[in-house]
């Protein structure tokens, strides 16, 4: 569980990033942190594993307030996969998996054998291991880093824009992996984007940011999408836009989503 409890951020040029944010991720969930650019999403995040120290409040993690934690313990405890993956060039993908392992006094050739069986688990062939990450598509960079946040087998991980580099069907393919990795390991994750399609599908809760970390609406996707609190929720969520008013049509005995311009967007059960 990550408890925010009434943190606010000044950074020393006087910028107020965050006002007074509460929040409390319940264990073994997504929650997406959604909002325009500057809303104080990154800096939230990297306040989890002290990146980032709060000028006010504290955050909590599993009962531990974080700042009474070892900066460089917490950091190691807790996965972080950032946009374009974050790896290290001058590494192979399996060293870049198995550095925090190592780190943390795994022995060389099991932390490299347990990162050999992340990068099956992320779908990227054991082969891959032993390329640089600029052999890489962008999508499998992603991949690997979220191998490389999941090697030390955190409870908590945190994604800032971790598939905001690649086009939308890798990015799509990215999410549903994360979301069946989630299931499957139940780890409590905290997913930053400024995507609210991204938020709606992976987040089991979604919290709509506007500036200063002000929490516009939060909820499961369902709530927010059937009682926006707002106009400001309407316009960000895109309720007022055609392409929000599916409806489906029968042809041929195939669903066919139509747009609210009567235009298909899409099957359904393809
Ligand atoms: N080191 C810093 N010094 C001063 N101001 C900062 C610093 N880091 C961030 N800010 C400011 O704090 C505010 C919030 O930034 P933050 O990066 O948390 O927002 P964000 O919602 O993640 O934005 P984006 O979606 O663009 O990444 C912005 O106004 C930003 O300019």
């Amino acid at each position: 569980m990550i408890q925010f409890r009434d943190v606010g951020k000044t950074y020393p040029d006087g910028t107020v990033a965050v006002h007074s944010f509460s929040y409390t991720a319940d264990e073994g969930k997504i929650v997406a942190l959604v909002g325009a650019s500057g809303s104080g999403k990154t800096t939230l995040l990297r306040m989890v594993n002290r990146m980032v120290e709060p000028s006010r409040g504290s955050v909590w993690v599993d009962g531990e307030d974080v700042s009474t934690v070892d900066r460089v313990a917490l950091r190691r405890s807790i996965g972080y996969v950032l946009q374009a993956g974050g790896l290290l060039p001058h590494r192979t993908v399996i060293d870049n998996v198995a550095t925090v392992p190592m780190l943390l006094g795994v022995p060389r050739r099991q932390a490299r054998m347990a990162a050999g069986e992340l990068l099956e688990r992320v779908g990227l062939d054991q082969t891959m291991g032993r390329r640089y990450p600029s052999q890489l598509s962008g999508g499998q960079q992603q991949r690997v880093g979220v191998a490389r946040a999941l090697a030390a087998n955190p409870k908590v991980m945190l994604m800032d824009e971790p598939f905001g580099a690649v086009d939308p069907i890798v990015r799509r393919e990215l999410q549903d992996e994360l979301k069946r990795l989630q299931s499957d390991l139940g780890k409590t994750i905290i997913l930053v984007t400024h995507d609210i399609d991204e938020a709606f599908h992976v987040g089991h809760e979604v919290v709509l940011l506007r500036e200063g970390g002000e929490i516009v609406q939060s909820g499961v996707p369902e709530e927010i999408l059937a009682h926006p609190r707002n106009q400001y929720v309407r316009d960000f969520i895109g309720a007022d836009r055609a392409e929000r008013n599916f409806s489906i049509r029968t042809i041929d005995g195939r669903q066919i989503v139509i747009d609210g311009d009567g235009r298909p967007a899409g099957l359904l059960n393809p």
